[in-house]
């Protein structure tokens, strides 16, 4: 990567609240017109990783630089090439669409707000909407005008900090399709999110943070292949065959779930382990209620480094 097509490049970041750790020398790189996106449980850092990348805290360590200026001391520079699209959202309720995007259109001093703001509001698919007061908009129109408040001085990097916490699958959806046309015009994004599905749908690039720390970074298929390429389920009947059939896969990667009686089995040749399997099963008198072949998904990844990294650390 030659440093002008790098967007975000964090080396050592370094934040602790009163003397605890919330990130513990973090480090990575994004490549301009991408999409990142960090994941991590509740709690991992993700806020806080994003707040040091736009300035709104100051880390106790570390280089943290976008489109190549320094956070910290070309602060000003960054605010020109970066947006942010918090959780918690930035529309005032008691102004219409139109309003709002003026407002944030002026204060960012454009020659030009209300075509800008009507601009916004077509591609959003706002239009029909934009005189009326956002007290009046559904959760996904409100999403809608946030990220178009955040657009409003065209960035170059935008921070999208749980874009679709909240929103039904429907409108879920078609946030993706924004954000993946952002991508298109050439925007780099900056995504977090808890949602696994939306990580796998979107992102260039995955790292996933854990407890302060990247535990793994690559391209979804660079993650996958931590894990055995596919798994094969089973669900039984009753406990009793459930437990049985445990009891039989001796040197199988087997991960049961015993509220719902389903085993998973990771295997790199599924049509053979499953053939085999169901041998098996019936030869011991075993029902089978259901079955099925999957690829991991990646919160299968995101669940196997946890748990190992958690083996680890209980030793
Ligand atoms: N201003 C603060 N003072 C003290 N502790 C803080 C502060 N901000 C964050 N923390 C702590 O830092 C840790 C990481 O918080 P952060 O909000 O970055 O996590 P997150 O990964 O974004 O979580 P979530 O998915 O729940 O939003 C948490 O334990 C949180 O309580």
């Amino acid at each position: 990567m030659s440093s002008d097509s790098i967007a975000i490049n964090v080396k050592g970041l370094k934040k602790s609240y009163k003397g605890v750790s919330v990130l513990n020398d973090v480090n990575f790189t994004i490549e301009s017109g991408t999409i990142f996106s960090l994941l991590g449980s509740n709690g991992a850092g993700k806020t806080t990783t994003i707040k040091a990348l736009t300035t709104l805290i100051k880390p106790d360590d570390g280089d943290i630089s976008i489109c190549g200026y320094d956070v910290i001391k070309q602060s000003y520079k960054v605010h020109e090439v970066i947006s942010l699209t918090g959780q918690f959202s930035a529309v005032d309720e008691t102004l219409t669409g139109f309003e709002n995007l003026v407002i944030i259109g002026k204060l960012h001093h454009l020659r030009k707000p209300k075509e800008r703001a009507n601009e916004l509001l077509s591609y959003f698919d706002l239009t029909h909407s934009s005189n009326r007061l956002v007290s009046t908009y559904s959760g996904g129109m409100r999403r809608k005008l946030d990220i178009a408040m955040s657009l409003i001085n065209s960035p170059t990097v935008l921070f999208l900090d749980e874009p679709t916490t909240g929103l039904d699958p429907q409108s879920r959806h078609n946030m993706w399709d924004i954000i993946r046309d952002l991508k298109k015009s050439g925007t780099t994004i900056f995504l977090t999110t808890q949602y696994l599905e939306e990580a796998e749908q979107l992102a260039d690039n995955i790292a996933i943070l854990d407890k302060g720390e990247i535990i793994v970074e690559g391209t979804l298929n660079d993650l996958k292949k931590l894990l055995p390429q596919e798994k094969v389920e089973f669900i039984f009947p009753t406990e009793q065959e459930f437990k049985k059939a445990i009891s039989l896969l001796i040197g199988y990667k087997v991960i049961p779930h015993s509220e719902s009686n389903r085993l998973t089995v990771y295997t790199c040749e599924a049509i053979n382990v499953l053939t085999k399997l169901f041998q098996l099963f019936t030869s011991h008198n075993i029902d089978i209620k259901d079955f099925s072949r999957k690829s991991p998904s990646l919160e299968d990844v995101f669940l196997t480094l946890i748990g190992e990294k958690e083996a680890l650390a209980n030793g």
